[in-house]
């Protein structure tokens, strides 16, 4: 059994990118191109809940993209705390008289889910639907590279990793940031650039830096925040493996 203790003046902040897409399988640039997780990617989905099974989790964000939103929802089935995540849906006033909830301990019972645009994967500009490796063959490996990796270099009519940072990031401190402040533990289902963008924030990478993060699909990464500060844990290994969390850097 792994145990998850938190101090009182802690919060946990749980980033997960989403399982692997039927666009990842196909080795397609995806963006925000709005595909489903293949069964490779439902069982990552399931797999990375059962790590994160005995982190508490008091609200989660989505990007408003099914894999990540599949993702989320997929993780939650194994949580041990069995509150139910519920999808909040104020994109419009009919929208929120529709989905109240008239029942305070219901609510109680509930994890509220919010999908925000802002958190979307980096808008792939001309590359959407093309094959990762023709468009090496046909731009020069080095080009792709720099278009997938680098901080400020957009793909053709494409987000930059700054331009994705400028909305992500932007969402997470006005939106999430204050959440974690009032003691609320975050669970983030996103995507590999638009939690690249997180991750160079919250570890203050450098530009080069950034250069060489590299996220797989549908693993958790878990922060512990605490003082206004957030302190890497690693990833909460499986509870079929020894230890409680790979300690990357205190
Ligand atoms: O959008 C995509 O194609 C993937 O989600 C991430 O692609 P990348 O690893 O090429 O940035």
């Amino acid at each position: 059994m792994i145990f998850f203790l938190l101090i009182s003046d802690e919060t946990a902040l749980i980033l997960i990118r989403h399982g692997e897409s039927l666009w990842n399988e196909k080795n397609l640039f995806t963006g925000c191109v709005d595909v489903p997780l293949t069964e490779k990617g439902v069982e990552e989905a399931i797999e990375a809940g059962k790590r994160i099974s005995n982190i508490p989790v008091d609200m989660i964000y989505t990007s408003s993209l099914i894999r990540a939103q599949m993702t989320a929802m997929l993780a939650m089935t194994q949580h041990r705390r069995k509150k139910v995540p519920i999808f909040m849906h104020n994109e419009s006033e009919q929208a929120k008289q529709w989905s109240q909830i008239y029942s305070e301990e219901t609510m109680k019972q509930s994890i509220p889910v919010i999908a925000a645009w802002q958190l979307n994967e980096r808008m792939y500009g001309e590359l959407q639907g093309l094959n990762k490796q023709e468009t090496a063959d046909k731009f020069g490996k080095e080009q792709v590279h720099e278009w997938r990796r680098s901080y400020d270099t957009p793909p053709p009519n494409g987000e930059s990793l700054e331009m994705c940072a400028e909305r992500a990031v932007a969402y997470f401190k006005e939106h999430i940031e204050p959440q974690l402040l009032s003691g609320k533990h975050v669970m983030i289902a996103a995507h590999g650039n638009s939690l690249r963008s997180i991750i160079m924030y919250l570890d203050k990478l450098t530009c080069q830096e950034v250069i060489s993060l590299e996220l797989s699909t549908g693993i958790p990464m878990l922060y512990i925040f605490k003082e206004g500060k957030f302190i890497r844990r690693g990833s909460p290994v499986g509870p079929s493996e020894a230890g409680v969390y790979a300690y990357t850097r205190v």
